[in-house]
């Protein structure tokens, strides 16, 4: 798998990763939301320079111009719950997509365990297509992976990109021994250290949470 970690370069991305980072900036929901939001448009033109382009010819009022204009069978499929604000960031760039949604959350099987359960599914057909899969937290890596073995059934992609805010370590190790070896992922931060609950050290804390509001154990 080839981890493009943006946030090792000096760029405003860095500005919007600390604010989400912050006890006294994250509570602000609208903020933490955007700057999700943002980060996911930052990924987005990042990861469009992989792409293959298409040089065509382009009627302006005063003549043609030859553009390149990236291929367009993309399809971003994001992560419910906090992965939609960071899906609305990919679709501002890539607005001609088309559109999966998957739901995953931990299920608390003991204090420490916990399993994931994947239940909601909408989606286009995936065969051949540019498969960009997007979730802010890559804690144990066990929701992205688990949601790519139930994306099998609905096709094939040729390209899988993933797009992330912050990573721990360990999560991408395990990605990358599920996914493809040709698997590219963009992410904006990664941390060292996982808790004993699974939570990325230092990180941000829950990322569903801060952007749509604490919700019940079930
Ligand atoms: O890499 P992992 O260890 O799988 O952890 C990351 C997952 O945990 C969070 O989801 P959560 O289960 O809290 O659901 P939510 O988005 O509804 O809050 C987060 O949004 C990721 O989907
Ligand atoms: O640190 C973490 C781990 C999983 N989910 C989150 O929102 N944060
Ligand atoms: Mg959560």
């Amino acid at each position: 798998m080839q981890v493009n970690n943006l946030g090792e370069q000096q760029s405003i991305l860095n500005k919007f990763i600390s604010e989400l980072r912050d006890v006294s900036v994250q509570s602000d929901r609208m903020r933490f939301r955007r700057n999700i939001e943002r980060i996911g448009e930052v990924l987005g033109y990042e990861l469009s320079k992989s792409l293959s382009y298409n040089n065509v010819d382009i009627k302006t009022p005063l003549g043609t111009s030859k553009c390149n204009i990236p291929e367009e069978d993309v399809v971003i499929c994001s992560i419910l719950r906090a992965g939609l604000p960071l899906h609305q960031g990919l679709l501002n760039y890539f607005d001609g997509a088309e559109n999966t949604f998957i739901s995953a959350y931990r299920h608390q099987v003991s204090e420490t365990e916990f399993e994931i359960k994947v239940e909601y599914l909408a989606s286009p057909s995936l065969d051949n297509k540019i498969l960009i899969l997007a979730d802010p937290m890559l804690a144990t890596g066990r929701s992205f992976v688990n949601v790519y073995n139930a994306l099998k059934s609905m096709g094939t992609p040729k390209e899988i990109h993933l797009a992330s805010v912050i990573g721990s370590e360990q999560g991408i190790a395990h990605i990358a021994e599920h996914f493809p070896e040709d698997t590219k992922l963009w992410i904006a931060t990664v941390d060292k250290e996982l808790n004993d609950k699974g939570y990325i050290v230092p990180g941000l804390g829950d990322a569903g949470d801060l952007a749509y509001g604490i919700k019940l154990q079930h």
